[in-house]
C-alpha cells in the first residue's frame, strides 16, 4: 500500500499568516517515517516552499472573494496531484494549510472515484457561497464550490467541475454555522451532527450513523477532510478559528479510527493547523495530534 502526502503551503483562504506551516511543521515532527512504520510506502513529493510560488504578488479581491489567483491556482495544481495519486490507486494523503485547499483534494479524487462520499469533521460547514460570505474567506467556502452552489463561472475559479451531490457529503463537529450555512444545510437537506448529537448520541453511535447515511452499503470509496478546529481549542490550540466545546481527544480519534476500520478510507485532509498560534507547548499539542489522527486514519490501532 501506497501513500501519496502532500504538503501545501498555503495560507491564502484566511487572513492569518503561518497555517502554510503546518506541513512543514508535521513532516519536521516525523509523521512521514510514523507513517512508514505502520507498513505504508510514503511517496512524498512536498520540498518546501512548495505550492508558495503559485501565489501571485498582486491578487485584488474579486467580488466578495479574497485572493482569489491564490487559492484557484493552488487548489488546481493540487488537484492534479491528487488525482494523479488516486489514479495509480495510492491513498491521498494532504497536510494543509488552510481548509480552501479541499477544493483541491476533494476533487482530485472525486474525479477518480466516482461514487466517493465525503466525511467533514469541523468547527464550521465551510459552505458559504461566494456572495454569502461574509469574511470573503475562501476556507470558509471549499463546500459550496465542490457542490456547485456558486453561480456558473466564478472568475478564477471555471475550472472546478461540481462533483458533489448533497448525499455525499456529512459534517460531524459543527458549533460554529453561519446563518447563510444553515438556511443552505437545511435547503440541501445535507446531513449534520453536530457537537449537540455528538453529546446526545455519543461519537460511537455518531461515526455509526454518518457512514449509514453517506455508505449505506458500505461500498464507496471515502474521503476524510478533518479541520483540526473541529477538536476543542485545549486539544488542538494552535488553529486560526477556535471555537469553544470542541471534539475530544478521544472523540477526534475515535472517527478517524473507526473510518479507517471500514477498509474505505482512500483520501485524508488533515488541516488549518497554524503553528504561529498558540504558545510552544500549544505548537507542539497541535503538532502532535495532528498527526496522530493521521497514523489513525492510515490505520493505527490501539491494540
Ligand atoms: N476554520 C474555518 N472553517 O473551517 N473558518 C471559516 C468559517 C467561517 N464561517
Ligand atoms: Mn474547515
Ligand atoms: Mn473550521
Ligand atoms: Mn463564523
Amino acid at each position: 500500500r501506497t501513500v501519496s502526502v502532500v504538503g501545501v503551503d498555503f495560507s491564502g483562504g484566511q487572513p492569518k499568516a503561518g497555517v502554510d506551516q503546518g506541513p512543514f511543521q508535521m513532516v519536521q515532527f516525523g509523521v512521514l517515517d510514523q507513517i512508514k512504520e505502520l507498513g505504508w510506502k510514503v511517496n512524498f513529493d512536498g520540498t518546501f516552499p512548495n505550492f508558495q510560488k503559485l501565489v501571485p504578488t498582486e491578487d485584488p479581491d474579486i467580488g466578495r472573494m479574497k485572493k482569489p489567483r491564490a487559492v484557484s491556482s493552488v487548489t488546481r495544481a493540487l488537484a492534479d496531484k491528487v488525482r494523479l495519486a488516486a489514479q495509480k490507486g495510492h491513498f491521498a494523503l494532504t497536510l494543509g494549510g488552510d481548509h480552501s485547499i479541499a477544493i483541491g483534494t476533494v476533487s482530485g479524487t472525486a474525479a477518480v472515484h466516482k461514487d466517493l462520499c465525503v466525511i467533514w469533521v469541523d468547527a464550521h460547514a465551510d459552505i458559504n457561497t461566494v456572495e454569502s460570505t461574509d469574511s470573503g474567506n475562501l476556507h470558509g467556502c471549499p463546500v459550496s464550490f465542490l457542490m456547485g452552489l456558486n453561480k456558473p463561472d466564478v472568475p478564477q475559479f471555471e475550472w472546478v467541475q461540481p462533483c458533489l451531490t448533497p448525499d455525499r457529503i456529512v459534517y460531524i463537529g459543527l458549533r460554529d454555522v453561519d446563518p447563510a450555512e444553515k438556511k443552505i444545510l437545511k435547503e440541501l437537506g445535507i446531513k449534520a451532527f453536530s457537537m449537540h448529537e455528538v453529546d446526545r448520541y455519543g461519537i460511537g453511535k455518531v461515526v455509526d450513523m454518518a457512514l449509514e447515511h453517506v455508505n449505506p452499503h458500505n461500498n464507496r470509496p471515502i474521503h476524510l477532510s478533518f479541520d483540526v478546529d473541529a477538536l476543542d481549542p485545549t486539544v488542538a490550540p494552535a488553529t486560526g478559528t477556535p471555537v469553544r466545546g470542541g471534539l475530544t481527544f478521544r472523540e477526534g480519534h475515535y472517527i478517524c479510527e473507526a473510518i479507517a476500520e471500514t477498509g474505505l478510507l482512500v483520501a485524508m485532509d488533515m488541516v488549518e493547523v497554524n503553528p504561529a498560534l498558540g504558545d510552544d507547548n500549544g505548537l507542539l499539542q497541535t503538532v502532535t495530534v495532528g498527526c496522530s489522527l493521521v497514523r489513525c486514519g492510515l490505520g493505527e490501532t490501539l491494540l
